[in-house]
């Protein structure tokens, strides 16, 4: 099936400005297109989990909406101004923590904390203190001899202490043992779930976004799929397998199957707003047997990246 797009974008007559609006971005490395025309708005007051298979394009994505790489097209408007390179005065609104931190190995924790302070209109240094004792982290320690999971932890608290409105992390908890994800995802949302505060993070661990109950954006074929409350998501979404001993030479027209998928005697569909009675009376028509299951994110990133 060649699209599987569900949920068309809605109709932008939100009174709302959003935060940040995308229009058309393109990026490419050497030819290479990995952004080809991204139309995006974020809304104040969101987590978004930006999902995307490897390669997808979501750290170049984040990289070019706070303007740390040139694009080739397109507009990023941060803040209701448009972005063009990094600085002023509403880059102290933004906290951002890399995939990779390698800065300042001979800094020490605490020294580099002050430093990075100095840029900053706001600096919680109570919530930075809190956060390295709960993160043991030691403010005496060199940057360059930390862990690669101890330097995420200081990358996130030196994003968090500005108290950002927007927060973007890119794969934040990918080096964080599964004690640290869980409370440094806990402490991301108990300071983001302000109204107005927005965070954008991505990741390949489907389950954070559940315990979040974040929306879900898509990157695919250089292009933001759609951004979706998870819940919503889950509601129109469901898998089902239709099974019988003939097989499915033939694949039969389902009105709703964004994706059908045959594994012997079994015919896999992905649906969306489908409701349980008409696949009752499909699976009686086609004299096969149904199974219904409600998908995890995993299994719907699975299907849909
Ligand atoms: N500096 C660069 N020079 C050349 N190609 C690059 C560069 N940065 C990224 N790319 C290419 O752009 C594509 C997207 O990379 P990117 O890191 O944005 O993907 P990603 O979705 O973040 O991947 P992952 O989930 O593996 O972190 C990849 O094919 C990558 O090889």
């Amino acid at each position: 099936m060649a699209t599987i797009t569900p949920f068309p974008a809605p109709s932008t007559t939100s009174a709302q400005t959003p935060l940040l609006c995308v229009r058309g971005l393109r990026k490419a490395f050497e030819r290479r297109e990995v952004l080809r025309g991204v139309d995006w708005e974020v809304l104040a007051g969101r987590v978004i989990g930006l999902l995307g298979r490897n390669g997808a394009g979501k750290t170049t994505l984040l990289r070019c909406l706070l303007g740390l790489s040139p694009v080739d097209g397109g507009s990023v408007e941060l803040f209701g101004a448009p972005m063009v390179e990094p600085g002023g005065t509403r880059m102290h609104r933004v906290g951002f923590v890399p995939q990779s931190f390698d800065l300042f190995p001979w800094m020490k924790v605490r020294a580099y904390l002050d430093f990075t302070a100095a840029f900053y209109a706001r600096w919680n240094h109570a919530l930075a203190a809190r956060l390295l004792g709960e993160w043991q982290l030691d403010p005496g320690q060199k940057i360059g001899q930390l862990s690669q999971g101890q330097r995420q932890k200081l990358a996130i608290v030196r994003a968090i202490a500005p108290e950002p409105d927007l927060l973007v992390l890119d794969e934040p908890v990918a080096s964080l043992d599964p004690q640290a994800r869980r409370a440094f995802m806990a402490e991301l949302l108990a300071l983001m779930r302000a109204p107005d505060k927005t965070v954008i993070f991505s990741t390949h661990i489907t389950a954070d976004l559940e315990r979040a109950d974040a929306d879900i954006a898509l990157l695919r074929d250089g292009r933001i799929q759609f951004t979706r409350p998870l819940a919503e998501l889950k509601a129109r979404l469901c898998h089902a397998v239709l099974s019988r001993p003939a097989g499915w030479a033939q694949l039969p027209t389902v009105d709703g199957a964004l994706k059908l998928r045959v594994a012997g005697e079994r015919l896999h569909l992905l649906l969306e707003d489908v409701p349980p009675e008409r696949l009752h009376q499909l699976a009686k028509d086609l004299d096969a047997s149904l199974r219904i299951e409600m998908p995890t994110l995993e299994d719907l990133f699975v299907e849909l990246a």
